[in-house]
């Protein structure tokens, strides 16, 4: 029993008939991520903060092969699990999803270890287009598809900052920071690049993947495919010696 009286085994709060529930979603969409090469051999992830509870998918399993009573549930308040699987450990990549949630209200937040994403902090590392920490681009369409500050809704926010979608003429930028051993010795790297770029909606790290986030499910994701398409484009534009800005 935990101290707000859950049963760390019950199954009650990850079995429902809606597909829209976070346990649900959190299985097709890692079904989904395995089709795109973003969760490959264990790696990568997504993570769904609904009403109080945070849906955690566990560590080191095959992704696409996940099933609702695999998944973890942490109550977001306390960070006290209320849900636990008995041989199962959360997902390394826990602290890093609160982030998202903490830092920039966040409602999902989705790591890929896309070979795209890879390809560009390496591009970037070794000075061929670029800055070392950061990956920017401009003028492609699918920008368009990029929020300020990855949960943006508005055009206008308090105090005047734009918030709302990038525009064609902006410049997409996607700070990188660098791999550590341990995936959870990420967390003060991430936290201080979303600290620093308040505009962007993802966070690389280097030869590892990226984290990107949303205020919901649908923004997280639909941000996650427009980087991806603009990592993989970028890679092709590298290849025909064409600049990113
Ligand atoms: C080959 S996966 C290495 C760990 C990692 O980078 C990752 O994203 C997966 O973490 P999890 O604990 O969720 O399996
Ligand atoms: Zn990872």
């Amino acid at each position: 029993m935990t101290s707000t009286g859950h049963d760390v085994n019950s199954d009650a709060l990850v079995q429902s008939p809606d597909s829209k529930h976070p346990a649900n979603l959190i299985c097709s969409l890692c079904r989904q991520f395995y089709g795109h090469g973003w969760v490959t051999g264990t790696g990568g992830g997504v993570s769904i903060r609904h009403d109080k509870h945070i849906f955690l998918a566990p560590s080191g399993v095959e992704k696409e092969l996940m099933q609702p009573e695999h998944i973890f549930v942490m109550d977001y308040a306390s960070r006290e699990y209320i849900r636990r699987p008995l041989a199962l450990k959360s997902s390394a990549c826990t602290p890093l999803f609160l982030a998202a949630f903490t830092l920039r209200g966040a409602g999902c937040c989705i790591h890929t270890h896309s070979q795209w994403a890879v390809l560009v902090t390496l591009l970037c590392e070794a000075g061929m287009q670029g800055r070392k920490g950061v990956f920017e681009i401009s003028q492609i369409e699918q920008i368009k598809g990029i929020s300020r500050g990855g949960t943006g809704s508005t055009e206008i926010a308090e105090g005047g900052r734009k918030l709302g979608n990038l525009s064609y003429f902006d410049t997409m930028r996607i700070p990188i920071i660098e791999n550590t051993a341990h995936e959870e010795d990420l967390k003060e790297s991430l936290e201080k690049a979303m600290l620093e770029w308040p505009e962007t909606c993802a966070v690389l790290v280097r030869r590892h993947g990226v984290y990107v986030w949303g205020k919901d499910v649908t923004q997280a994701k639909t941000q996650a495919e427009s980087l991806d398409y603009l990592f993989q484009l970028a890679v092709e534009m590298h290849k025909l010696g064409l600049k990113w800005t």
